[in-house]
């Protein structure tokens, strides 16, 4: 691996987490590990992008809950964040648009950094468009990117007929990169096997293995919450004081959004979490 350059990786987390769980976290460190192993990539951020209220998922509560939850379950991480411009947007935001967001943020912090030397980040630009249209295989390793983490669930929901638009799975996995942690009986090698779309941009998926198989969803947590039974150490303790402080989590919290008419990007979930 010596004289290769070791590309910057912006690692971006998008879910309901409703709440947080320590799986959520965890991922992130699994993803770091996997990627730095490697020898390519040096992770700098983690970022978690919580989805809004337009999304209307079934017992999703208010984002400035789960996004307070978010924030106290990151606050002793020195490299995990939390953002809130996904879910502050005024109606649902499909994904690929969240990753743009902040690709582009990534790309105008570097840009001030380097403000004179505007022939870099030109440059820079020509090399991501081309390699998208695969006309490169190098989509400059000089440069940091971001890339999607998700769990294996996500990945298989891109063959949930009209759930995910195709060009935003294109996007996704052929410009930015996606890092997929196992999760239960998901076999992410098969799924991208299957697609014709993911085998095409197989070199830019990340599989990562979770030897410490585990069932920890959000909706066991809630499900817990409501039958008054102990959530401890499944979440982080500040995101346990929080839920109690505020009483959140009841029978009635799991009814929110049962009546709403769901999109086709809100059946798949709802159907999943009942
Ligand atoms: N145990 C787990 N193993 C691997 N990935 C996970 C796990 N739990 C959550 N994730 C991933 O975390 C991201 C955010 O997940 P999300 O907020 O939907 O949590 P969830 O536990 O799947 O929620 P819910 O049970 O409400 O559907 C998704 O990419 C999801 O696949
Ligand atoms: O962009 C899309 O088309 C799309 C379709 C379905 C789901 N998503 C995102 O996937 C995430 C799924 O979260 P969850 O809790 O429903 O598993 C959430 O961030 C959604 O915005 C995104």
């Amino acid at each position: 691996m010596e004289g290769q350059a070791v590309t910057e990786v912006v690692l971006l987390a998008c879910g309901s987490f409703n709440p947080i769980t320590n799986m959520h976290l965890r991922m992130f460190e699994l993803a770091r590990d996997h990627l730095v192993d490697t020898g390519q990539y040096r992770v700098v951020k983690g970022i978690i992008s919580p989805v809004g209220d337009g999304y209307k998922k079934k017992g999703l509560i208010e984002a400035s809950h789960r996004l307070e939850m978010a924030r106290l379950a990151t606050k002793d991480s020195d490299w995990i964040t939390v953002d809130a411009w996904e879910c502050l947007q005024p109606e649902w935001v499909e994904t690929a648009k969240v990753v743009r967001h902040h690709y582009d943020d990534l790309l105008a912090a570097e840009q001030n950094i380097d403000d004179v030397d505007t022939v870099k980040y030109t440059k820079r630009r020509r090399v991501e468009e081309n390699h998208f249209q695969g006309s490169s295989s190098d989509r400059g390793r000089d440069s940091s990117q971001v890339m999607l983490l998700c769990g294996a669930d996500v990945l298989e929901s891109f063959g949930i007929p009209n759930l995910w638009k195709q060009e935003d799975i294109a996007e996704i996995v052929g410009r930015y990169g996606l890092v997929c942690i196992t999760r239960n009986s998901n076999d992410p090698h098969k799924f991208i096997h299957q697609s014709d779309t993911l085998w095409k941009y197989r070199k830019n998926i990340h599989v990562v293995r979770e030897w410490v198989t585990n069932e920890i969803s959000a909706t066991h947590i809630r499900r817990a919450l409501r039958r008054g039974r102990s959530v401890r150490y499944l979440l982080p303790d500040k995101v346990v004081r929080y839920v109690q402080e505020n009483d959140l989590y009841s029978a009635e919290s799991e009814k929110k959004n049962a009546d709403v008419v769901l999109a086709p990007f809100q059946k798949c979930s709802g159907a999943l979490s009942s």
